[in-house]
Formats: C-alpha cells, structure tokens, sequence
C-alpha cells in the first residue's frame, strides 16, 4: 500500500506525475523553467487546487534563479511578471493565486536578490510542507464526521496526486486503510476528463481501499440502488458564505444528497478559501477547449464542427453543503460567520480584506 505523490522537489529539481499518462504510464517529468510549469497546469499534467499551488511555488522559485539582476527592485518586477504569468494558466482554483501572492509577499522581506531567490524557494517548500499536514489532518476530521458511515460516492480526484498528499475528499480514506478503517468507495468517472476513472480509482487502489467505478450519469440510481450514506468532493474555490466550486458535475452530486437526504461534504484546507468575495457567482468558471468532449483518447466522437459548451466548474449554494471539512475542522452551515470562526488566521485568500 502506497500513498502515490505527485510532486517532488529534491536537490533543486521539480518533477511531477504526469497525470494526464495515468493510469497506463506512471512518468514522472522534471519542470525545469517557467513555462514549463505553466504548460504543466494548463494542460492538467499537474492538476487539483492545492498541487497546482504548490507547483506554480515552486515554478516562481525555479524562474526567480535564472534571473542575471543585483538590482532589487529590477528583480521584485521580473518575480511579480513571472507570477502574472503562471496566475493566468488556469483561473477558478484560487490556490493559484494564492501560493503566488504568499511568494510575492515574502520575496519583498528581501535585502538583497540573492536573498529574495532564497526566500521564494523556503516559502514554496512551506507551502508544500504545511498542505501535507493539512490534509492529513482533513483526513482524520473526514474520518470522525463519516463514523458509522461505509458507503460513500465521490467526483473528480480530489486525492493524494491533487494535493501534497493524502487528498482531502479522499484523505479519509487514504487515513482509513491505514488505520484498517474500510470504506466502499463509489467513484464518478468525471467527464469530460475522467478524473474519476482515471486518476480516483488508480488513486484508492494503491491505497488498497475497495473502489466502484460508476458514469457520472449513474449517480441518481447508484445512490438509491447501494443506499450510498454520504457524498464527499474537493474544492477549488470557496466564497465567503460558503458557495463552493469544483468539477463539473459536483453540483448534481449535491442536488441527490438533498434530493436523498444524505449529507454532502466539502473537503479542503484553508488555502482554498476566498473570502475575498462574498459568494459563488463572483468565482470565475474555467471553460476548456471543445476536444475534450468531441474527442476521448484522441478520436473523434461528436461530428465535425459541432458546437461545444465545457465548463470545467460549477459552484454548489452553501445550502446544500452539511459540513466542510478543513484541517482546523469541520465548518457547519452560518459559514459567513463560521468560517472565520473555525479558521482563525487563516492562510485563504483575502482574509484581511
Ligand atoms: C483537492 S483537488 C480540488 C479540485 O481540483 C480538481 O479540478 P482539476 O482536476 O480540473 O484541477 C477538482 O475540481 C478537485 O475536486
């Protein structure tokens, strides 16, 4: 049993997991330069909120080194032309931002350039280091509100490889087969993508955690059929009232649970939060190219030509959201006040706006 990862850094290397090779080839490439990275996240090579964060970290890191600069102020307008850069690669998941925002802040405690190259790389570790405890934590709160709970379905891969490890809708369960907890997952395939399918399944099975695969288009009757008990699903942004994005499809999930009266979780750390606005209609919704759905594996399915709508996101109301779970705890409904309440002086975005 193995808890897979997706990024590393180690003697001054960035490699990731290639994700869009999973299931079938597990290849890990080296990220040397900032397009590189940026190429990375726009192509889902490197995808989930808070490893595209820790990433983009890493990235801004990996370019500040190449810049040839003493002058300081020269130097402080090259990084923040770099994290525009990277920001701008994919735009609903505010972990992005926000990692290059944390970067952009601490470089500025700089005296000196070579100073400022060492302090983006200590602050793009913490993030790396400090999202690993958070999930793990997430995990073990996942653990504790799902009690008495075994069946429970979920959507995309908000795993182990979308995070620095353990996930945080799957961190329960990554946590559960380690403590000999066994849940039976039921997993959406997630098109257009297949997150599900491809990345959750190969995902719980290193984990040795019992996975069904289902189409997205079976979760209505699967609830019913395997008296699922409990819907979870990451995020990759969450408003201030607590309107949550995430993968296309979460929203439906969201609609059974009420329509079935079983709980729908959010799970994510404090970095995925935006208080910086005030609900889900302000979150920016990716829209992706058509291939993605006239096409699957690279053939062509729908006919030539034919016109296309991807939302990548859509953005669950508070109201159907029982929980979310972070590494503080678990936040119940009156989340304008609860979130702040919970996270304290947390790390999100716009927390002193
Ligand atoms: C903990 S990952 C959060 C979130 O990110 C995924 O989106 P994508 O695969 O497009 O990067 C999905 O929405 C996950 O739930």
């Amino acid at each position: 049993m193995a808890i897979p990862l997706s990024i590393s850094w180690q003697e001054g290397k960035l490699t990731i997991l290639d994700q869009q090779k999973l299931p079938h080839v597990i290849e890990y490439v080296a990220l040397e330069t900032l397009e590189d990275v940026y190429d990375a996240i726009l192509s889902l090579k490197v995808r989930g909120a808070p490893a595209i964060g820790i990433a983009a970290a890493y990235g801004l890191a990996l370019a500040a080194v190449r810049h040839d600069t003493d002058e300081l102020q020269t130097f402080f307008h090259l990084v923040e032309k770099d994290a525009a850069h990277l920001g701008s690669s994919r735009p609903t998941a505010v972990n992005l931002v926000w990692a290059l925002e944390r970067l952009t802040a601490k470089v500025k405690e700089a005296a000196t350039v070579e100073q400022g190259k060492k302090l983006l790389l200590e602050e793009a570790v913490r993030i790396h280091e400090e999202d690993e405890a958070a999930c793990r934590k997430i995990g073990e709160y996942g653990l504790s509100l799902l009690e008495g709970k075994t069946r429970v379905m979920t959507i995309c891969n908000a795993g182990s490889i979308a995070t620095a490890k353990y996930g945080t809708a799957l961190a329960p369960f990554h946590l559960g087969s380690e403590l000999g907890r066994q849940f039976e997952v039921y997993a959406c395939e997630t098109r257009p993508v297949f997150q599900g399918s491809r990345l959750t399944v190969w995902e719980l099975q290193q984990s040795d955690v019992d996975v069904t695969l289902i189409t997205d288009s079976m979760a209505a009757h699967t609830i019913g059929a395997k008296e699922i008990e409990a819907i979870i699903v990451g995020a990759d942004r969450i408003a201030a009232n607590g309107d949550t994005a995430n993968k296309i499809g979460t929203l439906n999930l969201a609609l059974l649970a009420d329509a079935y009266g079983i709980p729908f979780y959010v799970a994510a750390p404090a970095s995925t939060f935006d208080l910086s606005i005030s609900s889900g209609r302000e979150i920016p919704i990716e829209e992706r190219k058509a291939e993605e759905i006239t096409h699957i594996a690279g053939i062509q399915i729908a006919p030539e030509g034919t016109k296309v709508f991807n939302p990548a996101f859509d953005v669950t109301p508070a109201r159907l959201i029982k929980a979310i779970i972070t590494e503080q705890g678990a936040i119940t409904p009156g989340y304008e006040k609860n979130i702040p309440a919970v996270l304290g002086a947390y790390t999100g975005k716009g927390a002193n706006s």
